[in-house]
């Protein structure tokens, strides 16, 4: 036990490491204090123009703001925090702050946190700021101290199962076999409802560990009323939500709307406070408070007692539709928590004020290998049983401390729940995603050559003469590399046009038909946010891929780790890096390339520079794979 006390306190001190540099990292951009000081640091957006504003679910108020210098470089993205401030000598104290929802070349959608419009937001000289995320360290570091707080009670009980020396309670289940899955999914099922502390299902890409999952927050559900489920990313949290509405369990999606994809939005609280029976009464209570508040401060030009009787009359009136409306909300949240089966959130979102006090008897985390110890405590906290999934070959925690990563930190409960506890683990080794050729690398590198493709896989296919694999080099094409000089972010405009004209061949060879019918979905990955934002500009805001502007439904542009735990029936990866000095930067980091290559399903492409990737062993292991497997065609057999 004391060791595990000595080991918990380690990892909070290495949490305060890498909360103190992440914070030394924001204030060099905000050492300088005028507004172009921060433009240039790519930290401040101004001037910016209110241009639109309409009203989200719960009421929110979501703004767009048009800025006038579009091309001006920055590091804003879509989930940050921000504060919208007024630069008029009159309103200069004044700030609200938002969340983003989305970010254009030109332009920025932003939630607001205030009601109503402010009135200094109509009067020019707006500007807004990036905001530092204090919270999720402080719900990191509050779950570490009550871990090693916690001497009795189940949490207490837990610290001592995943980490010390307390054997984890397994039984033989009685769990019924899902047909669909096969016999290590199986296994992995009865080994989560056999288990009383603690499970892991792990294995490589594909394998189906999300999918277990799923069946086994499923059949937890024939006995649990409501459990917790919850993942490192939203972009993750989001897909497992999608995948538990595909078996009509009843879930709610916790955390901020703006940070919650559109298609899941209609899980959120917001939007099912909107969808309530009750939710014309509560309207209209707010809006009868708001109505008697105006009318009560409406300023009168003869104020007697009679004036002043009548004022306080409409201002007791306005409290008491407040109150009202607020109980109806309360009531109307109590039934909505009622009716779900599953609560889902990040870790962190796991601290959202709405679970506070809830314990579940199940928390189930996928993406395990992704969270940071000390954020993957948040929603064990609220369980008396934890499953974990994940695969320690994929994304690891993002990190800004060189020394706390090296000292510690990069080590996550998952890998040593794993490592100490391998009696409450089960991988699996089969996977359904990728056929052989698309596989045969990932498991040759990182997998000792131990993974198999199922059968299924052989009809992965766009069509039978569509090579599934291709690497397509675009050394001594010139495409260079350039930095966003802000966001020190790299991109190579000409290899991202290359992509694209690539795609919008693919898709015209295959059929636009075909492609829509069959509902194929296409991803975009790039390793850099600067090229995400490239693709984005290029397919949506200018003019020059039409064809792909129309499959916006069928496509994603993200960077690898918003694909983490994800697919796509065709991936196209630009990898961006093209230089003389063969420099490739966080390419280095193989366990992102590992990601990237294992998320195609029938087609996957990747464009790179041979002469300045092959520096790094693990690109020249690639370029071996490809070679023995007539995959290489050079960028000049596509230029014209
Ligand atoms: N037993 C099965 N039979 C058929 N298809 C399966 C089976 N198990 C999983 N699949 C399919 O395999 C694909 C990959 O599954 P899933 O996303 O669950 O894998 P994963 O191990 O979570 O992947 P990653 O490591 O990338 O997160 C999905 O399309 C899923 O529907």
């Amino acid at each position: 036990m004391g060791n595990i006390q000595e080991e918990l306190r380690n990892s909070l001190k290495l949490l305060k490491q890498e909360w103190e540099e992440d914070l030394q990292q924001y204030k060099k951009k905000f050492l300088y204090t005028s507004i172009s000081d921060k433009k240039e640091e790519g930290v401040c957006w101004y001037p910016v123009q209110l241009k639109k504003s309409k009203i989200g679910f719960g009421e929110r108020l979501i703004l767009e703001f048009e800025r006038f210098d579009p091309g001006a470089p920055h590091v804003f993205q879509s989930g940050k925090s921000v504060s919208i401030f007024s630069n008029q000598p009159q309103f200069q104290s004044q700030r609200v702050n938002g969340v983003i929802n989305q970010v254009k070349k030109d332009a920025m959608i932003v939630t607001l946190q205030a009601e109503d419009i402010p009135d200094w937001m109509h009067q020019g000289k707006l500007g807004i700021d990036l905001l530092f995320d204090e919270a999720s360290y402080r719900e990191m570091e509050s779950a570490m101290k009550a871990v090693i707080k916690s001497e009795k009670g189940r949490l207490g009980e837990l610290k001592e199962i995943l980490l010390g020396e307390r054997a984890p309670v397994l039984t033989v289940s009685d769990s019924k076999m899902v047909n669909h899955l096969n016999s290590s999914q199986n296994e992995a099922l009865s080994l989560v409802s056999g288990s009383k502390d603690v499970a892991i299902i792990h294995g490589p890409p594909g394998t189906g560990k999300t999918t277990t999952l799923v069946f086994a927050i499923v059949q937890a559900l024939e006995e649990c009323r409501q459990v917790l489920v919850c993942a490192p990313s939203n972009s993750a949290v989001d897909y497992l939500v999608e995948k538990l509405l595909e078996y009509r369990i009843k879930t709610l999606r916790i955390g901020h709307p703006a940070r919650v994809e559109d298609h899941i939005l209609s899980q959120t609280l917001d939007a099912k406070i909107a969808m309530h029976d009750s939710y014309k009464d509560l309207k209209r209570l707010k809006k009868s408070a708001d109505d008697y508040r105006k009318l009560g401060q409406k300023r009168k030009r003869t104020f007697g007692s009679e004036e002043r009787l009548e004022r306080r009359r409409l201002l007791d009136e306005a409290a008491r539709c407040r109150d009202e409306a607020q109980s109806l909300e309360d009531y109307i949240t109590y039934d909505i928590f009622q009716d779900t089966q599953v609560f889902a959130c990040t870790l962190v979102g796991a601290a959202n004020s709405a679970l506070k006090g809830m314990s579940f008897p199940i928390v189930f985390i996928d993406e395990a290998a992704q969270g940071l110890e000390a954020a993957t405590w948040i929603p064990i906290q609220k369980a008396s049983k934890v499953v974990m999934a994940g695969d320690h070959c994929q994304l690891p925690p993002t990190i800004k401390s060189y020394e706390a990563a090296k000292n510690g930190l990069s080590e996550t409960l998952f890998e040593k729940v794993i490592k100490r506890k391998p009696q409450a683990s089960k991988m699996l080794s089969l996977q359904y995603r990728m056929p052989q050729l698309i596989m045969g690398f990932s498991s040759k590198y990182f997998y000792h050559n131990g993974l198999r493709a199922a059968d299924i896989t052989l009809h992965h296919y766009l069509a039978p003469e569509e090579p599934v694999l291709e690497y397509i080099d675009t050394a001594g094409s010139g495409f260079t590399e350039q930095q966003e000089e802000e966001s020190l972010s790299t991109f190579n405009l000409e290899e991202a046009r290359f992509a694209l004209r690539y795609l919008e061949n693919l898709i015209k060879r295959i059929g636009i038909a075909e492609i829509k019918t069959k509902q194929w979905n296409i991803g975009l990955i790039a390793p850099y946010r600067a090229q995400v934002r490239r693709f984005n500009e290029l397919i949506f805001e200018s003019y020059e891929f039409p064809n792909l502007r129309s499959f916006s439904e069928l496509l994603t542009i993200d960077s690898i780790d918003g694909f983490q735990g994800q697919e796509r029936d065709i991936i196209v990866i630009s990898l961006v890096r093209s230089n003389a000095k063969g420099e490739i930067g966080f390419l280095a980091d193989t366990r992102r390339m590992n990601v990237a290559l294992t998320r195609a399903k029938r087609k996957l492409i990747v464009v790179g520079d041979s002469s300045t990737l092959s520096i790094h062993p693990f690109y020249n292991a690639f370029f071996d794979y490809i070679d023995a497997n007539s995959c290489y065609k050079s960028v000049y057999e596509f230029l014209e």
